[in-house]
């Protein structure tokens, strides 16, 4: 069915009019009639009368050809060709005229002289049809696609005014003060952008927290902000911290997809009051912060104004079609992210090879609007230095000492004795002097990876390893929900989870077990990683997770107090990351040695 019906949308694009016509689906070579060609049927909605065009070779009766009234559909040029000028309702089809009902801001789109018009059953959009829509619409004619295609194809260099006044400066002036420099900065230069600005922040930095400041900052000067990312969770994430502080704004999407939190500001629980359709109009008209995700800018708000700022959150994982939805509501825009996490997710390998994981965000860095945000308040100096040695070079430092120096703390350790005398290992993982990164090799461990009956790796030695470092970080006090694991494999998440939720009501069982991309923009105190690989042994698609430079560092960047890499040193240092993690650990004397899962 999906299958199906995402074809048939490819069949505007793909199909001429006339094949549309012989199945059922369209007419072709329409133009708007000269008699009687508009009738206003309210403040909104008008009826435009089309025929066929006079030099159209196509004959017989419209009311023939397989549409009829009250079927939705998509008006496109024909000549010149505009893919989806406007969504309509068919009110009457003759044998030599269709009606169509539609709202009266379309109006000159569709009465430009010599136009040629088809029109196209509306089979309903999926995503694919909507990424379609948004390239479709960079290519066309109207200035803001020519401004976007300038800056975005030509990669044109981002233009910003030379002075803020001191007026505005003064005004917000107050919501600045927690901010620190970088965030300051990256705020400042939105105020100035003419364009856009691309906000780059490093794990922990606060970008959600700037986000925050920019929105209060934006609509404290009276600008009007559409706020978007690609996933509900991502957008209602922001919209619990504009809560928080007071704001008001509305949430366009799904009461369904919402946070139970953020449905009272949602359109349907704030459009109760209004009555007509004038009403909705201006309330729609009124809002200085709208908030949607990337793929819910179909809202007819949409076509009814534009915004002075659109700030997309998580930009860097987003596939650029996708980027461009909210961009064509907006003067300027704001990316903010971060390309040395996680990339857009793209499942087929010939895309990717083509670019299609590059995000918008990616393809943009480097041209002259990039605002880094490098103070970060999340892990402590030992856990940062892996990463920047992985990624960032030394330029990820920490926002505050008490951050730099923080360490996990274990109230019970005295209660972890009796186990450490079987695993003297233990001691070297979680006494108040042990290392707050850690390497634990398996190579003389019993810890060989294997397969499960589908064929897939994992590693029996490294789940019961974790289970007992899990077993000891609690009973040391630590609580469950501060502690992490993480897999690069689906069937080793599997495996840990079994292990651990041997008994539903043990604290164990609520300790968090996941793959990288389930924990990206989150953090835990003590991150355990279970590498899981211990062969020689080639798999084309299981290296390609431990080779991403850009997944381990979203890994390792979880952890707040202590990170335990889990694994075979012979086989992991094989992967030019991880040998670079490895033998950083190694020269800091921050260990790796052997450890024996007997329980
Ligand atoms: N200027 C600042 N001074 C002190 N603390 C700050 C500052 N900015 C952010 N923080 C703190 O840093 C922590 C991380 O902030 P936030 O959640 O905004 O980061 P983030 O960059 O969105 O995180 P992620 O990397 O997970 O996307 C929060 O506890 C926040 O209060």
């Amino acid at each position: 069915m999906a299958s199906s019906r995402g074809n048939k949308l490819k069949d505007i694009w793909c199909k001429t009019s006339m094949d549309r016509e012989k199945e059922g689906k369209g007419i072709g070579g329409l133009v708007v009639s000269k008699l009687d060609p508009v009738e206003k049927i309210s403040s909104d909605l008008c009826v435009i009368k089309f025929c066929r065009h006079d030099k159209c070779s196509r004959h017989g009766f419209l009311s023939t050809l397989g549409l009829s009234a009250d079927e939705m559909v998509v008006l496109s040029g024909e000549r010149p060709v505009v893919i989806a000028l406007c969504t309509a309702i068919i009110s009457r089809v003759t044998e030599t005229t269709l009606d169509l009902i539609v709202e009266s801001d379309s109006l000159p789109r569709l009465t430009t002289s010599d136009l040629v018009l088809r029109v196209d059953k509306y089979e309903g959009y999926n995503t694919t049809g909507l990424l379609y829509t948004n390239l479709a619409r960079l290519m066309s004619d109207d200035g803001h696609s020519q401004k976007l295609r300038d800056l975005i194809i030509n990669r044109t260099k981002p233009r910003f005014a030379n002075t803020m006044s001191k007026g505005c400066i003064e005004k917000v002036k107050h919501i600045f003060k927690p901010l620190n420099k970088p965030q300051k900065t990256a705020i400042l230069k939105v105020l100035m952008s003419q364009d856009y600005v691309l906000i780059r922040g490093y794990p922990g930095t606060g970008k959600t927290s700037t986000i925050v400041a920019l929105v209060r900052v934006l609509q404290t000067l009276g600008r009007t902000v559409l706020l978007t990312s690609y996933t509900h969770s991502a957008v209602d994430n922001i919209l619990l911290k504009l809560k928080k502080e007071g704001l008001k704004f509305l949430r366009l999407g799904r009461l369904s997809r919402i946070h139970p939190d953020i449905r009272e500001f949602s359109a349907e629980k704030r459009t109760l009051d209004c009555s007509s359709v004038s009403e909705l109009r201006e309330f729609y008209k009124s809002q200085t912060i709208v908030a949607t995700s990337c793929l819910g800018t179909t809202h007819p708000v949409f076509n009814q104004r534009k915004f002075d700022v659109c700030i997309i959150d998580e930009a860097s994982q987003i596939v650029q079609p996708a980027c461009l939805g909210p961009l064509f509501s907006a003067g300027n825009f704001v990316l903010v992210g971060d390309p040395k996490q996680l990339p857009p997710v793209v499942q087929s390998k010939d895309a990717r090879s083509l670019g299609m994981d590059v995000s918008l965000f990616a393809h943009l860095d480097g041209v002259g609007a990039t605002y880094e945000l490098n103070l970060q308040y999340r892990m402590n100096s030992a856990i940062m230095e892996l990463s920047n040695v992985l990624t960032y070079g030394g330029a990820l430092k920490c926002g505050m000492e008490s951050i730099a120096t923080a360490k996990l703390q274990t109230p019970n350790i005295e209660s972890v004795t009796h186990i450490s005398e079987n695993h003297p290992w233990i001691d070297g993982v979680l006494s108040p002097d042990a290392q707050p990164a850690l390497f634990l090799d398996t190579y003389q461990t019993p810890a060989p990876e294997s397969r499960n009956s589908s064929g897939l790796v994992q590693n029996e030695g490294e789940a019961r390893l974790v289970h007992i470092i899990l077993k000891c970080l609690i009973k040391a006090g630590v609580s469950s929900k501060e502690v992490g694991v993480i897999a690069p494999y689906r069937n080793q998440v599997m495996l840990i989870k079994q292990l651990l939720h041997g008994n539903n009501k043990s604290e164990i069982s609520q300790v968090e077990v996941n793959t990288v991309d389930q924990y990206q923009g989150r953090d835990k105190s003590v991150i355990i990683i279970s590498l899981v690989r211990s062969s020689r042994e080639i798999n084309n698609k299981e290296e390609e997770l431990l080779k991403d430079i850009r997944r381990l560092n979203v890994a390792i960047t979880r952890a707040k107090h202590k990170l335990i890499l889990l694994g075979d040193r012979q086989t992991l240092t094989q992967y030019s990351p991880l040998k670079t993690i490895i033998s950083t650990l190694d020269k800091k004397q921050a260990i790796s040695f052997e450890c024996v899962p007997s329980c």
